[in-house]
């Protein structure tokens, strides 16, 4: 789902003159040629939807101008809350009153009237596939190198093996092939990586960085591949004459075919730009391949590698027959089965589960039978709690920003990672939390904040930005103990980043099982995390649906959410001016709501710029798989929404036609 995003970008939410001093706003004052004419037209179609909910039942009711009162009257636009008979008492300072006259006026009813209403979440007594992370088994029971053992006690620092590492390497020592699945953050790496240098360590004739790759190990994302090249790198400390190199897109190629031909013992790659060298670098061979590993799977398929799967694998079947196949994945999918099948010789399946289906409804027996079960069902890490919140459209961007104040901003410290769905709507949102929420924050004076701004640093990471930037970000994100990052799900699978507190998906994923991967991200190795899932009250059926896949998830409320605003007096109403704040009172807290999104059209709005850049940032144009997953997923509401940013264009019919067929 990627059209809605709570921004509805009409003229009846527009400021009034006399609430704005900036060069952004001055265009009120003097209108851009035919720019009021489409405003006017949103506006009455604000109305019109605005009175009834949908647009299919649209009957003006145009009797009332909204912006000419509130021009003349900011304070009657607040539904029967705000007096225009008393104005805002004097305070105490300049700069008080210096905000105050900033603040913009508030029409609570826009923002939560005509919501559709927020159906009760019923949860079925859904019992979790557990897994145990940690064995109490030491790595040094295994027959392994001492110096490999001793660079994992002291240069990784780990002792005991987790589940899957106990299960796995013994099992790739032995030379056979193996399928594994575990729960995300498990230790998938060194299960593969341990037996890989032990077994190519211990060569009869010992490796030549020239001798080219004896292992190629695949990964979907550039940032992952520098991950796992990272691990190997480690535990090949002792093992100097073992050349370990990555080759990803983004990188020159003429450097990468320069490495290739000095010699890369363990290759570590993406599909793509393996594919890429195969076809065109002439130095790049497979004859001395000992082991294929497939990271991440589900994630390589999913990405539309299948084909570059298949071109790799023909190049390492022509040239030598004989070598050891992993296939890594926290889910199993029919695609990774598959590729299993095609792929593994063989294999040794393991399945790192303790839990059993709990069959507690007769809706849940209807489901399957216990071997199915057992294949839909996802280990979830036993410490993660999740969560879901479900919130009308025009509520979701509020209610992000009051999560991330609320956790990031007022509680101790957290590092939280916000998933979207396209690459646009990451840099939309990035560049809007930036401005309204650390931007207003750093010209507020330093008595309002609770904590150093630094505690709202935002990041964002997605595939259209360039490789360099991408890395130093990942980097960035990977060493700070705070932050928010806003991405795609490029940083779904694999990516393993330290003491991350809150998962947040901001737009519901393509399925259970990119689901699981991206809360994944938080939790790992037995340690404590949080996920929260947004829906669209249309969405909520969701819930079942992971039900379905063993997934439960407990409910939290917008209110509650959006009750953090109260801590935060940068979105004080007007009305509320030195009046101390009463706890979370419901109406001050919806107040505050509106001032808060109002602060986001107003930016949006504050030139011909920004309200291009965020009809691209809602758009999902060019993006067929996604278009589907809208479809599937995104209820009336949003398109309605997206329908008002794009007042005249072939977008906005395209969407009615979208609402049309929803309704
Ligand atoms: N035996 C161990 N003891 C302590 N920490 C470990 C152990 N094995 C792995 N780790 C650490 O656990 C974290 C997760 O490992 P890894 O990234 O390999 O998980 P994964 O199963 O591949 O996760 P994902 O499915 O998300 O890719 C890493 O920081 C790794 O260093």
């Amino acid at each position: 789902m990627e059209a809605d995003e709570g921004l509805i970008l009409n003229v009846s939410s527009l400021p009034s003159p006399e609430s704005h001093h900036s060069a952004g706003h001055k265009r009120f004052r003097k209108p851009l040629p035919g720019k009021d004419k489409w405003q006017s037209k949103a506006l009455k179609r604000k109305l019109q939807w605005a009175d009834e909910g949908t647009p299919s039942k649209q009957k003006p009711k145009l009797s009332v101008s909204p912006i000419k009162k509130c021009t003349k009257k900011a304070d009657i636009c607040m539904k029967g809350n705000l007096s225009s008979k008393s104005p805002p008492k004097k305070h105490s300072t300049d700069r008080h009153n210096e905000s105050l006259r900033s603040r913009p006026f508030i029409k609570t009813s826009c923002l939560f009237k005509n919501n559709p209403k927020i159906p009760e979440i019923h949860r079925g007594g859904v019992k979790q596939v557990q897994e145990k992370v940690f064995t109490s088994d030491s790595f040094s029971q295994l027959d392994l190198h001492p110096h490999l053992i001793s660079t994992i006690t002291t240069v990784l620092k780990m002792s005991s093996m987790t589940s899957v590492q106990k299960q796995t390497i013994p099992v790739l020592l032995k030379g056979k092939d193996a399928l594994v699945r575990s729960q995300t953050g498990s230790g998938k790496t060194l299960a593969y990586g341990i037996p890989l240098v032990q077994s190519l360590q211990g060569m009869k004739s010992k490796i030549q960085r020239s001798d080219g790759p004896y292992a190629l190990i695949l990964v979907p994302t550039r940032e992952l591949a520098l991950q796992s090249f990272d691990t190997v790198q480690k535990l090949l400390k002792p093992f100097t004459w073992i050349v370990p190199g990555v080759l990803m897109g983004g990188e020159k190629r003429k450097s990468e075919k320069a490495r290739l031909r000095k010699g890369i013992n363990i290759l570590i790659s993406t599909p793509g730009r393996l594919v890429d060298h195969i076809k065109s670098t002439k130095c790049i061979h497979f004859r001395r391949i000992q082991w294929l590993i497939m990271d991440e799977a589900d994630r390589i398929l999913d990405m539309g590698f299948e084909k570059d799967v298949t071109v790799i694998l023909n190049a390492l079947n022509a040239e030598s027959e004989r070598r050891q196949n992993v296939l890594l994945s926290a889910t199993l999918t029919e695609g990774v089965t598959r590729l299993a099948d095609i792929s593994l010789h063989d294999p040794v399946s393991i399945a790192i589960v303790e839990e059993t289906w709990d069959r507690t409804t007769p809706e849940q027996e209807a489901i399957g039978s216990p071997a199915r079960m057992e294949e839909d069902g996802f280990a979830i890490p036993e410490k993660l709690k999740q969560h879901v919140v479900v919130v009308p459209s025009k509520l979701r961007l509020v209610t992000l920003a009051a999560f991330i104040l609320g956790k990031c901003k007022f509680e101790k410290l957290h590092k939280m990672i916000v998933f979207f769905s396209s690459c646009e709507q990451v840099e939309f949102h990035y560049k809007l939390l930036l401005k309204v929420l650390l931007g207003s924050q750093e010209a507020e004076a330093p008595e309002h904040l609770p904590l150093p701004s630094s505690h709202l640093k935002f990041l964002r990471l997605h595939g259209n930005m360039e490789q360099e930037e991408r890395t130093a970000v990942f980097q960035e994100f990977l060493q700070c103990r705070t932050g928010i990052l806003l991405c795609t799900d490029v940083a779904a699978r694999g990516l393993d980043l330290p003491q991350v507190t809150w998962i947040v998906q901001y737009n519901a994923p393509a399925s259970p099982a990119e689901y699981v991967h991206r809360i994944g991200r938080t939790a790992r190795i037995g340690c404590h995390g949080n996920s929260l899932l947004v829906l669209t009250p249309s969405e909520a059926e969701y819930v079942n649906s992971l039900a379905s896949h063993k997934i439960n998830v407990s409910e939290m409320k917008m209110e509650d959410i959006l009750s953090s605003l109260m801590k935060d007096d940068r979105f004080k109403g007007r009305r509320w001016g030195n009046k101390k704040s009463r706890g979370t009172n419901p109406q001050e807290v919806r107040e505050r709501a509106t001032v808060l999104q109002t602060e986001f059209e107003n930016y949006v709005h504050s030139g011909e710029g920004t309200v291009q850049w965020a009809k691209k940032g809602l758009t999902f144009a060019g993006k067929p798989k996604a278009n589907a997953a809208l479809l599937k997923s995104c209820d009336l509401n949003t398109l309605v929404g997206w329908t008002q940013v794009y007042p005249r264009s072939r977008e906005r019919k395209d969407m009615e036609n979208l609402a049309t067929r929803k309704c």
